[in-house]
């Protein structure tokens, strides 16, 4: 497994700053690109408003069994019914399409999940 997963690992490569932007283009359109950052690359951003702490709370359970079923994990925060995410292939580094489908799953999930903004 473990060397399964370091040659998964070799093979993640960063998109470019173009194709990123086009791949942002499908998902909500509250999601950012953020400009290259050392040493992590291009990263994908998007705040999450919801009615209230329980759920925000049932989103981040959702969206982490998708997470911990793909291996790939979102850098995020929470603040009552606020979730704070950022995306990126620690890999990579940068934005692989492991990021991109994550966050249209987050886009998704969210809907039903008592999402306000
Ligand atoms: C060993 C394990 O597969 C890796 O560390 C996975 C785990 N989750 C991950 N999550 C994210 N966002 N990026 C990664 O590169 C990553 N790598």
């Amino acid at each position: 497994m473990a060397l399964r997963r370091t040659l998964v690992a070799a093979g993640a490569r960063a998109m470019s700053q173009k194709e990123a932007q086009r791949q942002c283009a499908k998902l909500s359109q509250k999601w950012r690109l953020l400009a290259e950052a050392e040493p992590q690359g291009l990263q994908l951003q998007r705040s999450f408003q919801f009615k209230d702490f329980g759920a925000a709370w049932g989103f981040m359970s959702r969206v982490a069994l998708c997470a911990e079923k793909a291996d790939h994990h979102p850098n995020w925060s929470n603040v009552y019914s606020t979730v704070d995410v950022t995306l990126w292939t620690h890999d990579a580094p940068g934005l692989t399409e492991k990021d991109f489908a994550l966050a249209a799953q987050m886009d998704a999930i969210a809907e039903t999940s008592g999402l306000i903004e």
